[in-house]
């Protein structure tokens, strides 16, 4: 079950905003100096001492029951739980999880999550020039980049697992029936020989991907089956839906050392946001060291705030091209804030197992 937690954050010397909460809105609505002019809600990225307090009293924790689920498979809810339709040459699984109202759509094809709506609406960004001939990556949703992240390495771009055919292996429920999922997998026997050659190591991976009362989670884990050690950096790549990048804030990269791509493509340099809700102004592409496990976008137009928590996933890319050349026509209206283990390659020995995790909220 989901409850419901805030966190204060200051923003300046005058007033306060409460961050990470999945009742902002309510909040702003039943506060008593509305209309006052002492309560200036989220749409002025103020919030007024009464939603503050109001906020504080209800102090709890967001509990998320995070990790690989165990699904179980009724055959005669196969139907109603997933269906599949083809896009381009693509083939896309949607799954419904009525009593949360969500859905999420994925394409076998990168294992991407391209689509997910809670309460009816989308939170991800699919770009209008999406391919989905099956030859480039799917641009929007969730790629996901393994065992490469970005140039760093012997593989193209991200690395493989966002451009091969991943199987699906399940689809199912919880045995309380409070969330539905699906895993998807690949191995190197899924690979092209290409890969294979700039990669030679026997691998599993395995995706699942749940929708529960907490939100949308997203689990990836690796295994060595070969005898010789491999090494990989890995990213979800998630592209947030946003009415305007620039009238988004960002929490928990303050204080965060970055490197910052655009600069320099090593590791080298570095800055540091000192706002708390930061705001982008300028393209970014940066790498974040070392983040806190709570995230979260505020969308000032939309009222939204998209919180994300991760799990063994250490570092956080933040990447919006602003219109520079090659952007995405779309580039305003997306966001990637990317959980990844980037800086430090995680080594993985012969039979071991490496596992990560995120959680994705919003009201
Ligand atoms: O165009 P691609 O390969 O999908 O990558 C998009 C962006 O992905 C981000 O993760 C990188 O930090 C950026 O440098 C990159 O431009």
């Amino acid at each position: 079950m989901t409850s419901v937690g805030y966190r204060l954050a200051v923003v300046s010397d005058l007033n306060f905003v409460p961050i990470f909460s999945l009742s902002t809105r309510t909040r702003f609505n039943n506060c008593s100096q509305r209309g006052s002019g002492s309560c200036f809600g989220l749409r002025r990225k103020l919030g007024c001492v009464s939603c503050v307090a109001e906020g504080a009293s209800q102090s709890m924790e967001v509990k998320s029951e995070v990790g690989w689920k165990i699904l179980v498979t009724d055959p005669s809810d196969q139907q109603q739980l997933g269906r599949v339709s083809k896009v381009g040459n693509l083939e896309q699984i949607t799954l419904d999880h009525a009593p949360s109202n969500q859905q999420v759509k994925v394409f076998l094809f990168g294992a991407t999550v391209s689509s997910w709506k809670k309460n009816e609406i989308e939170r991800f960004f699919l770009s209008q020039e999406a391919d989905f001939s099956g030859q480039k990556p799917i641009r929007g949703g969730i790629p996901l980049c393994f065992p490469q992240f970005g140039p760093y390495g012997p593989l193209s771009q991200h690395g493989f697992a966002r451009i091969s055919y991943w199987r699906l292996k399940q689809m199912g429920t919880t045995q309380d029936r409070s969330a539905n999922g699906m895993i998807l997998c690949l191995s190197n026997q899924d690979l092209n020989p290409t890969w294979l050659s700039s990669w030679p190591f026997a691998f599993t991976a395995e995706y699942q991907i749940i929708l529960g009362f907490d939100g949308l989670q997203t689990h990836f884990k690796v295994r060595n089956d070969g005898e010789e050690p491999f090494s990989f950096t890995f990213a979800f790549h998630n592209y947030f839906d946003v009415s305007d990048v620039s009238s988004c804030q960002i929490f928990g990269l303050e204080k965060v050392p970055f490197y910052d791509r655009r600069k320099n493509d090593e590791w080298t340099e570095q800055g540091e946001e000192n706002l708390t809700g930061f705001q982008i102004v300028e393209p970014v592409d940066r790498v974040y060291a070392s983040t806190p496990n709570e995230l979260a976008i505020f969308d000032s137009s939309k009222l939204q705030i998209i919180k994300i928590k991760k799990y063994h996933l250490p570092d956080s890319t933040l990447w919006n091209p602003f219109g520079t050349n090659g952007s995405d026509p779309g580039w305003k209206g997306f966001l990637c804030l990317e959980p990844g283990a980037i800086k430090s390659p995680i080594l993985l020995k012969s039979g071991e197992e490496w596992q990560a995790s995120q959680i994705i909220q919003c009201e």
